[in-house]
C-alpha cells in the first residue's frame, strides 16, 4: 500500500524515505561514486600544481573570465581556484587530505558502500587537517601556503586563550590521544616495541659472567671459612663481611644465571583480542532512527469520531419518593403475609430497576424468600422482579424492581464516562450501566467471546450497536477490523460506510457485510485460514499472544521481510445465528467452535447473536467456549436457562435491559441505547474521511468444492498422503478436520490432502454438510489401488 503522509509533523519520515532509497539505488551509487572519484583525481591534481604555480597563479585569480589570463595550474582556472580556496584560504597543505577522503568515498560508493563507513574516515580525516593545520600555523612565522588562513588564524586564535605552551600541550595531547585512539596504542605497547631490559641484560650477564669467573678463582673457599670463624676481630670482621657480601654476590650471581635462563625462553603472549562489542541491537537502533512502529500513520490524520454525533436524551434519574416508600411498604407487608420479618431496607435506583436490599431478621431462611418470588412480584404488580438470594458477598436479599418511568441511558454517557475514556483495556466496550448508575465498561478482548441472546424486539440489535460504536470511539482503523455477518440483511447496512476504514472481507467479494450462508461458511474458514497463519507468525516471534506479538512488532523486533506485520484485531459479528445454524449446520458450528477454542491468543473475537436461544443453536460446544454472556429478555424460563445457565432472562422487563455474566456473577444492567441516526451520523463521519484503499484481505478461501474432479499430479503429493488415505480408509470417513486430529495438521493442508485423496478416488466429491464418502473399502483395497497407479 502506498503510504502517503499528509500531517505536518509525519511528513519529515516520507522525504528522508525517498531521499534514502534514492542513495540506496545502485545506479545512482555507481555513478555518485564515479562523480566523486573523478572530481577527486582532479583536486588532487590541481592541488600538487598549485604547489609549484601558486604564486603565479594567485594574482590572476581576481580576473578569471577573462580569456586573456591564462593560468599555470595543470587544471586550469577551476583547479586554481580551487586549490588557492582548500589550501592557501583554507588548510593549508593539509588540505591535500581532501581529495584521498574524497576518493576512498567515491571508491566504497562505486563498490556498493555504506554512509557508515566512510563517515569515520571523513570525522577522522577532517580532524587530522585540522591538526595539522594548526600545527603548522604555530610552525609558521606568516601566513604561508603550509598552515592555510585557516590554520594561521586559528592558531592565533588559541594562542590568545591558551599561550604558546598551553598550545603545544594541548596539540601533543590531541596527537597522543589520536594514536591512543586509533592505533590502540597503549604504554605497554610502546614498551615493548622497545627492546626489552631482559635483552639489555642478556647482554651484560655475558660479560658479567666472565667477571665472576674470575673472581670466584681468586678467592680460596678455605678463605671464606677460616674468616668466618675469626669473626671477633674488627678488621676480620670486615673481612668476613667482604666474604659474607662475596657470598651473597655468588648466590645473587647464581639466582640471577638462572633468572636468566628462565628468561632466555621467551614467551610469546598474544595480543588479547578486544572484540568490538555494539551497544544497541538492530531494533534498538531502528526504533532510534525511525521511532516505533506506527501502525496508525497510514492513516495519520484520521480523527476518531466526535461526542456530538451522539444524541442527548434527558436521562437524569428522577428517584420518585412516593414510588419508593410504595414499594417498600408492599414488600414488608408481602413479606409479612409469609411471616417474613425485616430488619432493615435500603433503596438503589438504577437507570430502569431500583434494587432493594432487605436484611431478614434472624432465623428467616433465605430459600424461603426465594420460593416467595412469584408471589412478591404479583404483590407488588410488577413485572420484572427479579430476587436475588443472598446478593453474592453481602449476605442481604436483593429484590429488584423495575421503576414505572424507566431512564434511557444514552451511548453518549456511557462513552463520555471518564471511566471508557480513561480505560486502558485492549478493546473496551461501554455496554451500560449497572443498577448503581455506574458505567459498565469491558474488554472484549479479556471476554474473550460474546454470546448475546434475547426474544425478538428486546434490544439486541441495539446492544450490537452499542458493542460496534464503543469500538469505534476507542479504536483506530488500524487496530480492529470487523466481519459482519448480518442475515436479516437490514440490521447492519451502515456499516457498509466505513468499509475501507473498519471492515474486513474475502478478497473478491463486492460487499464487506455478509448476507448469505455459502459466505458465512467461506468467511468462517477464511477466518480459521487466518488463524492458523497468525499462529505461525506467533510462533516465530516466539510470542504467546497477539499483545506482545504487537508489542515486539512495534518495537522493530520482527522483520516485516519475514512475512511479520503489525496485526490488527477482527471482531466477528453475527447477528443472527441461528439462522445459519437452520441453514448451515454443522459447516457454520465446526469453524465457529473452532475459531472460539483457538483464536483468544491471535486477537480474533466473536459476538454471536441470537433471538432463539434454543439448545440446538447454542450447543453445548458453542456455550463451553463463550463464556461471556449477554442476555435481554427472553420468553421463557428455558431460554434463560440455556443462555445463562439459570433463570433471571425471563424477568427482564425489555427495551435493553439486560442480565450480563462473565463467567461468575449476574450483572443486571441497561444496555446504552444508540439510535439509527445516531449510527449513521458515525459511520458518515469516519466513511468521509480517507480510507485505505480496500477493505482489510481476509486469506482467499475458494470452498472445498474446488476439489471436485481435479487432476492432480501424483508427484506433487504431499508426503503424508498415504498416512492420510489410511485414516481416512480405517475410519471410513472422509473430512478433512479428521485428518487434522490424527495427524495434527492445519486446516490448510488437511484440505489439500482431501483434495489429492478425491483426485486418487479413494474419497468421493463434497457433499455440503454430509462428511465425503470413502470410496475404498479396506487397507488392502487401497494398497492395490495405490500399488497399481500409474508413476
Ligand atoms: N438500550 C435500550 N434502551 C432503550 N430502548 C431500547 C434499548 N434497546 C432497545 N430498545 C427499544 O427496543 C426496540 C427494539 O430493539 P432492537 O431492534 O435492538 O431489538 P432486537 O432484539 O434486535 O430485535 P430483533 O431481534 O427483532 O431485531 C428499539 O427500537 C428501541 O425502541
Amino acid at each position: 500500500m502506498a503510504k502517503k503522509k499528509t500531517s505536518t509533523k509525519t511528513s519529515k519520515k516520507p522525504r528522508f524515505q525517498k531521499l534514502k532509497s534514492f542513495f540506496g539505488n545502485r545506479q545512482t551509487q555507481t555513478i555518485l561514486g564515479l562523480f566523486v572519484m573523478v572530481f577527486s583525481i582532479f583536486l588532487f591534481f590541481s592541488f600538487i600544481s598549485y604547489f609549484f604555480n601558486w604564486q603565479q597563479d594567485q594574482s590572476q585569480l581576481s580576473n578569471f573570465a577573462d580569456k586573456q589570463i591564462t593560468v599555470k595550474n595543470l587544471l586550469g582556472k577551476i583547479g586554481a581556484t580551487l586549490s588557492h580556496f582548500f589550501i592557501y584560504n583554507g588548510f593549508g597543505v593539509a588540505a591535500t587530505y581532501l581529495p584521498i577522503l574524497l576518493f576512498l568515498s567515491g571508491l566504497h560508493f562505486f563498490l556498493k558502500g555504506t554512509f557508515k563507513k566512510i563517515k569515520n574516515a571523513w570525522g577522522w580525516g577532517i580532524l587530522g587537517i585540522l591538526w595539522f593545520s594548526i600545527s603548522f600555523g604555530f610552525l609558521a612565522h606568516k601566513n604561508s601556503l603550509f598552515p592555510g588562513v585557516i590554520g594561521y588564524e586559528l592558531n592565533i586564535y588559541l594562542q590568545q586563550f591558551l599561550g604558546k605552551t598551553g598550545l603545544i600541550l594541548v596539540l601533543l595531547f590531541l596527537l597522543i590521544s589520536y594514536l591512543v585512539i586509533r592505533f590502540k596504542l597503549t604504554p605497554e605497547k610502546v614498551k615493548s616495541s622497545f627492546p626489552s631490559k631482559k635483552e639489555i641484560k642478556n647482554f651484560d650477564a655475558e660479560n658479567f659472567e666472565i667477571k665472576e669467573e674470575t673472581t670466584l678463582n681468586s678467592i680460596d673457599k678455605n678463605d671464606v671459612t677460616s674468616s668466618l670463624e675469626l669473626s671477633l676481630d674488627k678488621p676480620e670482621i670486615r673481612l668476613t663481611k667482604n666474604n659474607n657480601s662475596l657470598k651473597n654476590e655468588l648466590d645473587i650471581q647464581q639466582k640471577n644465571k638462572t633468572e636468566e635462563t628462565k628468561e632466555a625462553i621467551e614467551i610469546d603472549v598474544d595480543t588479547i583480542l578486544e572484540e568490538n562489542h555494539v551497544t544497541e541491537n538492530l531494533s534498538d537502533k531502528l526504533v532510534k532512527d525511525y521511532g516505533e512502529f506506527d501502525p496508525t500513520l497510514e492513516l495519520g490524520n484520521y480523527k476518531y469520531p466526535t461526542l456530538n454525533l451522539l444524541r442527548d436524551y434527558n436521562e437524569s434519574i428522577s428517584v420518585d419518593q412516593e414510588e419508593l416508600e410504595a414499594n417498600k411498604n408492599r414488600i414488608v407487608e408481602t413479606l409479612n403475609n409469609y411471616n417474613i420479618g425485616i430488619d432493615r431496607i435500603k433503596a438503589t435506583v438504577g437507570p430502569t430497576v431500583t434494587l432493594y436490599e432487605i436484611v431478614p431478621e434472624a432465623g428467616i431462611r433465605i430459600s424461603k424468600i426465594k420460593n416467595l418470588e412469584d408471589d412478591i412480584a404479583l404483590s407488588l404488580s410488577a413485572m420484572g422482579i427479579r430476587i436475588i438470594a443472598p446478593i453474592p458477598g453481602k449476605g442481604t436479599i436483593g429484590i429488584e424492581v423495575p421503576n414505572k418511568k424507566p431512564t434511557m441511558v444514552s451511548m453518549k454517557s456511557v462513552i463520555s464516562s471518564t471511566k471508557f475514556q480513561n480505560s486502558e483495556m485492549e478493546l473496551p466496550i461501554a455496554l451500560g450501566k449497572t443498577i448503581s448508575n455506574e458505567t459498565f465498561v469491558i474488554d472484549l478482548a479479556k471476554m474473550p467471546h460474546l454470546l448475546m441472546a434475547g426474544a425478538t424486539g428486546q434490544g439486541k440489535s441495539v446492544g450490537l450497536n452499542a458493542v460496534l460504536t464503543s469500538l469505534l470511539y476507542k479504536k483506530h482503523p488500524a487496530e480492529v477490523k470487523f466481519v459482519l455477518v448480518d442475515p436479516k440483511k437490514v440490521e447492519l447496512t451502515l456499516f457498509n460506510h466505513i468499509e475501507r476504514h473498519y471492515l474486513a472481507k474475502l478478497p473478491d467479494t463486492d460487499e464487506a457485510i455478509i448476507t448469505d450462508t455459502t459466505k458465512v461458511i467461506n468467511t468462517l474458514n477464511s477466518l480459521c485460514i487466518e488463524m492458523d497463519a497468525r499462529y505461525d507468525l506467533l510462533k516465530s516471534a516466539m510470542v504467546r499472544n497477539i499483545k506482545e506479538y504487537n508489542a515486539k512488532f512495534k518495537a522493530r523486533k520482527l522483520n516485516p521481510e519475514n512475512g511479520h506485520k503489525f496485526l490488527p484485531y477482527i471482531v466477528l459479528v453475527i447477528d443472527e445465528f441461528a439462522d445459519l445454524i437452520m441453514t448451515a449446520g454443522k459447516e457454520v458450528e465446526t469453524p465457529i467452535a473452532r475459531l472460539a477454542q483457538l483464536a483468544r491468543a491471535i486477537g480474533i473475537h466473536l459476538i454471536v447473536a441470537t433471538q432463539r436461544p434454543s439448545v440446538n443453536v447454542i450447543t453445548g460446544i458453542i456455550k463451553a467456549n463463550f463464556p461471556a454472556r449477554a442476555a435481554f429478555r427472553v420468553t421463557s424460563k428455558i431460554d434463560s436457562r440455556t443462555i445463562l445457565d439459570g433463570p433471571g432472562a425471563d424477568q427482564l422487563i425489555g427495551k435493553g435491559d439486560m442480565l450480563f455474566s462473565a463467567g461468575n456473577d449476574l450483572i443486571r444492567l441497561q444496555c446504552a441505547f444508540v439510535d439509527t441516526p445516531e449510527v449513521e451520523k458515525i459511520t458518515d463521519f469516519i466513511g468521509s474521511q480517507r480510507a485505505y484503499p480496500d477493505a482489510y484481505m481476509l486469506p482467499e478461501y475458494s470452498g472445498e468444492e474446488i476439489g471436485t474432479s481435479i487432476d492432480i499430479d501424483i508427484s506433487e503429493r504431499d508426503a503424508l498422503f498415504r498416512d492420510a488415505a489410511l485414516v481416512i480408509v480405517h475410519a471410513q470417513q472422509g473430512s478433512a478436520s479428521l485428518l487434522q486430529r490424527k495427524l495434527k495438521l492445519g486446516y490448510n493442508r488437511a484440505g489439500r490432502l482431501i483434495d489429492q485423496l478425491e483426485a486418487a478416488g479413494i474419497v468421493g466429491p463434497f457433499e455440503g454438510s454430509k462428511a465425503r464418502q470413502v470410496l475404498i473399502p479396506d487397507e488392502m483395497a487401497l494398497n492395490q489401488l495405490l500399488d497399481n497407479e500409474p508413476k
